[in-house]
């Protein structure tokens, strides 16, 4: 298995000295997890260096033969202005520093300095210089409404401009080693949004999903961070946990807004620290994976509730998309009928049935509190039972009337249905309106419009007749 290089972007160390760019590579790789790493000890090859490889971030010696530090700031600034500089200079001087940050360097560090210190500066450099990058390709993609991988989202039937935002968005951060936050109601498809952002990370590990809900701590630190063998009565067998089996892959926690408590503690540790222990151990193991987050729940509100921690909160979504609820992209439910009838037929064993053309009207005036998941599950019903060439409505109706009962139906004082401090319209003339508002949304069919009133269709006929006559 080939190891990935964090971070994506080469980090160049520029120095003289060969021992300080030994001991600084070894020490960047060994406590930052950082491996991406050229090191240049001839100030001349710093801007061929640039002009050839794709390196986001610079430490700078000051004092070097040939060329001087400073010399090299003026000319990476001007002409690799992308490129992030650290100085890391012998010289201890405050007007020194202060002139590198003026010409452009993003931070100063003095030699003598505590290495964990420098080790975090350049740490905080790269994770600015990812989000440099992450912006300018979101707004590339958004400038050009293009995708650069559009097959990592085939499995992804959607035509809607919500959804192709977000995919835009995941290309962007899809590299990123911060966690990305997916929310969205049950059956949006989140799991699916997992999928495409792990395909398009290349990440050389596998996607390991676990869903946390209904897990207790001790579960959760045991599902996650594995055991030793006899760390607690039972554990006969030492087992690895997700977070290894995942390894430099993509760890997908599905239902994060029903952790509890002490579990959050133990997810923001390892996310803070990069590390973790088995249960029973006491060595370390390394996150190599990249975390991935999943809830239906609203966690701003859990998180201003007190019911989840904040600190853990804003970690978790450094990365975040919303993925609209079905009813909020109505013109993706004649392409997903058609993808789940294709689909259906296919694994019956059946020829593919032909949809009424009323069908997909009665399915967009419906609300699918269960999102795509209801409509998969529907069709899958229907063509089950489904055995002329035309598609039968009677299973989607049936399922839609059960649905969409009193409980599912928001009261009418929960909607907007008058604008605010306008006169009333004549009670004669709203029941006109909800007539042509409920034939409009079903297309002109009677059958679909009574249902939208929740009246018979010879009660609607009567009403239409009036109407017209
Ligand atoms: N746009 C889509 N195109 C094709 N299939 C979809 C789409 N969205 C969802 N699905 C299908 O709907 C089902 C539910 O999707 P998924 O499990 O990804 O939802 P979820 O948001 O993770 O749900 P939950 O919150 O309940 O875990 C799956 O069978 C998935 O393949």
């Amino acid at each position: 298995m080939t190891k990935s290089l964090y971070p994506t972007f080469g980090v160049l160390l520029v120095d003289d000295e060969p021992s300080f760019l030994r001991s600084l590579g070894i020490a960047l790789e060994r406590s930052g997890g950082i491996t991406h790493i050229r090191r240049c000890q001839d100030s001349r090859d710093v801007m061929g260096i640039l002009a050839r490889e794709n390196i986001g971030l610079v430490t700078l010696d000051l004092t070097m033969p040939h060329i001087g530090g400073e010399t090299l700031l003026h000319q990476i600034v001007e002409e690799h202005p992308d490129v992030g500089v650290i100085v890391i200079s012998g010289l201890n001087q405050v007007e020194t520093a202060v002139n590198c940050i003026k010409i452009g360097a993003f931070d100063y560090f003095v030699k003598t300095d505590e290495q964990d210190r420098l080790i975090e500066g350049i740490k905080r450099a790269i994770r600015l210089q990812e989000l440099r990058q992450e912006n300018q390709a979101l707004r590339r993609h958004v400038l050009n409404d293009t995708l650069d991988h559009p097959e990592a989202f085939a499995p992804i039937v959607t035509a809607d401009k919500g959804m192709r935002s977000v995919f835009q968005y995941l290309e962007s951060v899809a590299v990123s080693r911060e966690p990305i936050l997916v929310c969205g109601e049950s059956g949006t498809g989140k799991e699916l949004i997992a999928r495409a952002t792990h395909t398009l990370s290349k990440r050389p590990g596998s996607l390991v999903c676990v869903n946390v809900a209904g897990l207790d701590d001790n579960m959760f630190a045991d599902t996650l961070f594995g055991h030793q063998r006899g760390a607690f009565t039972g554990a006969d067998t030492a087992r690895a946990g997700m977070i290894e089996q995942a390894a430099e892959g993509t760890l997908f926690l599905d239902e994060i807004g029903d952790l509890s408590m002490a579990s959050q503690v133990k997810l923001l540790r390892l996310l803070q620290e990069g590390e973790y222990y088995p249960l029973g151990s006491d060595r370390p193991k390394k996150l190599r994976a990249r975390v991935l987050v999943a809830t239906h729940q609203d966690l701003a509100k859990k998180q201003a509730e007190g019911e989840f921690r904040k600190d853990l909160y804003y970690r978790l979504r450094t990365h975040h998309v919303q993925i609209p609820a079905l009813r909020h992209r109505k013109q993706d439910i004649p392409l997903l009928l058609e993808h789940f009838l294709a689909r259906a037929a296919e694994e019956m064993g059946k020829a593919k049935p032909v949809a009424p053309a009323e069908l997909p009207v009665l399915l967009s005036n419906y609300d699918f509190p269960g999102n795509v998941r209801e409509l998969r599950a529907m069709v899958y019903d229907a063509v089950g039972v489904h055995r002329s060439r035309m598609l039968s409505m009677a299973v989607f109706k049936r399922a839609i009337e059960f649905n969409d009962s009193e409980a599912t139906r928001a009261p009418v004082e929960q909607r907007s249905v008058f604008v605010a401090d306008e006169p009333l319209p004549a009670l004669r003339d709203v029941a006109d309106l909800l007539v042509q508002e409920a034939m409009r949304r079903a297309e002109g069919n009677q059958s679909i419009a009574s249902r939208l009133l929740d009246i018979s269709q010879p009660a609607l006929s009567k009403r239409m007749k009036k109407l017209q006559s």
